[in-house]
C-alpha cells in the first residue's frame, strides 16, 4: 500500500532523514521510534506532502497504491488528504480553534471534503462520534474543545480522521498528552480501526511501550537514520542492537500492565 523507496528529506538544503525506507501492506500497524529530533514526524510529514520549513525530499520515491505522491498536485494532495490518508496529532483538541465549537469544526471538515448540507453534515459528524463510542455525540458537538477531556479530543480527532474510512493513518505521537489509562484506551481504539476498517497505520511515538503494544513492525529512529527495524516479536526480543536494547530497557508500563 505504502512504499518509502530510499529517501532522502531536506530542510533548506540540509538533508536531515537519511536513506529512510519503509514497505507498508494494507492493514499494517507500524512504529517510528526514537528520541527528540531523530526524524520520526519528518518522515510522516513527507508522506503527506506537509513538510514545514521549507523541507523537501531530495532523493527516493513515495509511492501510495503504486503512484508517487511526490508528483501531486495541489487538487490531488486536497483529494487524497482525509479521505485516503489521514492525520492526528499529539492533542487534536490543541489543533482545534478554541474559540469554535466542535460541530462547528466537524461540519467545515466535512464541507470542504464533499457536498453536503450543514445538517447532513452535523447528523454524520454525530454518527462518527457514535461509531468511535464517544458518549452523548449531541452534547460533544454542541462543546468548545476546552470542555473535553484529553481522551475524548483525542477520540474526535480520530472520529474525523476516521469519516472517509482511510487506508492509511498516520499519527503522530497521539496518545503522550495523555495519562496512562487514558493512552491504553486509545492505543485499543486504534487497533481496533485496523480490525473494522482495515487501516494501516503509522504511529510515530518515543515511546517504545505503546509501539511494542500495538504494532506489528517497528523502525527504530536515530538522527535521522534507521537505526534497527523488524516485526514487533524481533525488535522487542531478538535484536542485539545497543540502541534499541537501551530503549527497550526504559519502557515504561501503560495503565499500570507492562506490554513488553
Ligand atoms: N520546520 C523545520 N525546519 C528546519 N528543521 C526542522 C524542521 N522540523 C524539523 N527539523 C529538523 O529535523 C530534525 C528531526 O525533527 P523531527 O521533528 O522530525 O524529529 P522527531 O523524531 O519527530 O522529534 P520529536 O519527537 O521531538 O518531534 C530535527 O533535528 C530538526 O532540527
Amino acid at each position: 500500500m505504502l512504499k518509502i523507496d530510499n529517501i532522502t528529506i531536506a530542510y533548506k538544503d540540509v538533508p536531515t532523514v537519511v536513506d529512510f525506507s519503509l514497505d507498508m501492506a494494507g492493514g499494517q500497524i507500524v512504529s517510528l521510534v526514537g528520541e527528540s529530533g531523530s526524524g520520526k514526524t519528518t518522515v510522516i510529514r513527507a508522506v503527506l506532502g506537509l513538510l514545514a520549513g521549507g523541507g523537501k525530499v531530495t532523493r527516493g520515491d513515495i509511492l501510495f497504491n503504486g503512484k508517487s505522491l511526490l508528483k501531486n498536485t495541489q487538487e490531488q494532495w486536497r483529494n487524497l488528504r482525509g479521505s485516503e490518508i489521514s492525520m492526528i496529532f499529539q492533542d487534536s483538541g490543541a489543533m482545534m480553534n478554541p474559540t469554535r465549537k466542535i460541530g462547528a469544526v466537524f461540519t467545515e471538515y466535512l464541507q470542504t471534503h464533499e457536498k453536503i448540507s450543514k445538517k447532513d453534515a452535523w447528523a454524520k459528524g454525530e454518527e462518527m462520534l457514535e461509531k468511535m463510542r464517544l458518549p452523548s455525540p449531541d452534547n460533544i458537538m454542541r462543546s468548545y474543545p476546552f470542555q473535553l477531556s484529553g481522551g475524548m479530543r483525542q477520540r474526535v480527532g480520530i472520529a474525523m480522521g476516521m469519516t472517509y474510512q482511510p487506508k492509511l493513518l498516520l499519527a503522530d505521537e497521539p496518545t503522550s498528552a495523555l495519562d496512562v489509562t487514558t493512552q491504553a484506551q486509545i492505543v485499543r481504539q486504534m487497533m481496533e480501526l485496523r480490525d473494522d476498517y482495515g487501516t494501516g497505520i503509522i504511529v510515530v511515538t518515543h515511546n517504545l511501550g505503546v509501539a511494542a503494544y500495538m504494532s506489528d513492525y517497528i523502525v527504530v529512529m536515530k538522527d535521522g537514520h534507521i537505526e534497527d527495524q523488524g516485526d514487533r516479536d524481533h525488535i522487542l526480543h531478538h535484536s542485539e542492537n545497543d540502541y534499541t536494547r537501551r530503549l527497550l530497557s526504559a519502557v515504561p508500563s501503560m495503565g499500570g500492565e507492562s506490554y513488553v
